[in-house]
C-alpha cells in the first residue's frame, strides 16, 4: 500500500494551550481520508503542521516519501491545501487570482494559460472568472479556492472544512467534484464537522477529540464496532408520558433489546438499541398490540458516525459542538497564526 500521509504522534501546543496531544493516521494513496471532529478538537492545527504552515512540537510527518519536517519545501510541492477561510484582494478577477497563483507555484509560463482554462471549466466557473472575486458567492468563493489548490497538480489535496455556510446544491457539487478528484488519483484529506459529509466521502475517518485520535477505520467498520442496530418508535405524534413508559417497560423485556430511553424532545418516542436480528420490528408490533399501543411509526436503521462519536466520548458530536463554542478567542488564535 502506497502512502500518501502519514502522521505519527503530532502534537503542537500554542503558549499553555495542547491544539493537538497525541495524533496519528495514514492516508493511503488514492482514497479519501475523513478527519472529524467537534469546533476545537485539533484537526485545524493538526492541517496546518502537514501543510508546513505550522512547526509541530513533536512528531513525524510524511507526505508520500518526503518528510515534510525535514523538507518543507518538497512537501508542499506535492500538497494542494484548501484552508477555512483566505483573505483575498476582492478587485481581482478570479483568473487574476489563478494567474498570480501559478506565479507563486513556478508553474511553467507558457503552461500556466490552459492549466486556468482546464480548471475553471473542471470547477464550472466560466462565468464567473472574469468578475471581481469580491461579487462571488460562497459556493463559487470555494471553486475558486480549490482551483488555485489544485493549479500545481499536486499528489493529495488537503481540504479545511470545505463546504462550512455553503448551500445544499454547492455542497453537493464540491462532494462530485471531489469524488472525480480522487477517481483520477488524487488522494484527499479533509477535515469536517459534518457527519454526513464524512459518510458521504471519506473511505477511511479519523475521529478526533479534544487532540487526540479516538477511532480510526472506515465508516462501515467503526459502525460495525459500535454494533447494534437502532430503532425509532412513536406510539402516536405526540405520545403521552404514561404510554411512552409503558412501552419501555415492555420493550425492555424483550431478549433482543439492549437498552431503550424516552425522547421527550421527539414527542416521547423511544429510542432503543437491539441486537441485529431479523424480525425484529415484526416482535415490537406483536408486543405492542398484545397490549393495545399503537404503533405511530416505527423504523429500523444501523448505528450512526454519530452514534460511533457518542460510543466513544459518551456525547453526541452536537453537544461537543455546543460545549466548545464560547470557549475560544478566534482573534487572538489569528493573530498568533500570523506570527
Ligand atoms: N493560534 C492559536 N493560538 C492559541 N490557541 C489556538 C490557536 N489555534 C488553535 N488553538 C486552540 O487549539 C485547539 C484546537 O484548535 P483547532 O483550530 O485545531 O481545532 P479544529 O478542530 O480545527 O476546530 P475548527 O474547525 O473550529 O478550526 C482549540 O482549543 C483552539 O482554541
Amino acid at each position: 500500500m502506497a502512502v500518501a500521509v502519514l502522521i505519527e504522534h503530532l502534537q503542537k501546543n500554542y503558549g499553555n494551550v495542547q491544539a493537538v496531544k497525541d495524533i496519528s493516521f495514514t492516508v493511503k494513496s488514492g482514497e479519501i481520508f475523513g478527519l472529524l471532529g467537534p469546533n476545537g478538537a485539533g484537526k485545524t492545527t493538526t492541517i496546518r503542521c502537514l501543510c508546513t504552515l505550522a512547526k509541530p512540537d513533536r512528531g513525524k510527518i510524511q507526505v508520500g516519501t518526503v518528510d515534510a519536517v525535514a523538507d518543507p519545501k518538497a512537501a508542499r510541492r506535492r500538497l494542494g491545501y484548501v484552508a477555512q477561510e483566505v483573505a483575498i484582494d476582492k478587485v481581482l478577477t478570479g483568473r487574476e487570482l489563478l494567474g498570480l497563483q501559478a506565479a507563486l507555484y513556478h508553474i511553467p509560463k507558457n503552461s500556466i494559460k490552459e492549466r486556468i482554462n482546464q480548471l475553471i471549466k473542471a470547477l464550472g466557473i466560466e462565468d464567473y472568472a472574469d468578475r471581481q472575486s469580491g461579487t462571488y458567492s460562497g459556493g463559487i468563493r470555494k471553486r475558486l479556492d480549490l482551483a488555485a489548490g489544485l493549479l500545481h497538480q499536486p499528489e493529495v489535496l488537503v481540504l479545511d472544512e470545505p463546504t462550512v455556510g455553503l448551500d445544499i446544491e454547492s455542497r453537493r457539487l464540491l462532494w462530485d467534484f471531489l469524488l472525480q478528484l480522487k477517481a483520477a488519483g488524487t488522494s484527499i484529506l479533509i477535515t469536517s464537522h459534518y457527519l454526513e459529509e464524512v459518510d458521504a466521502l471519506a473511505d477511511r475517518l479519523a475521529i478526533i477529540d479534544r487532540g487526540k485520535v479516538i477511532a480510526e477505520g472506515s465508516p462501515s467498520e467503526l459502525k460495525d464496532r459500535v454494533g447494534g442496530d437502532r430503532i425509532t418508535l412513536r406510539i402516536r405524534e405526540f405520545t403521552l408520558e404514561t404510554e411512552a413508559n409503558q412501552a419501555k417497560n415492555l420493550l425492555t423485556a424483550l431478549p433482543f433489546v439492549e437498552s431503550a430511553i424516552i425522547n421527550p424532545s421527539q414527542g416521547n418516542s423511544l429510542n432503543l438499541i437491539v441486537k441485529p436480528e431479523a424480525k425484529v420490528l415484526t416482535q415490537i408490533e406483536q408486543s405492542l398490540s398484545e397490549v393495545d399501543l399503537p404503533a405511530f411509526s416505527l423504523a429500523q436503521s444501523r448505528p450512526s458516525l454519530d452514534d460511533v462519536y457518542l460510543a466513544a466520548t459518551g456525547q453526541t458530536l452536537m453537544d461537543a459542538e455546543i460545549a466548545a463554542a464560547g470557549t475560544r478567542d478566534v482573534k487572538k488564535e489569528k493573530k498568533q497564526q500570523m506570527k
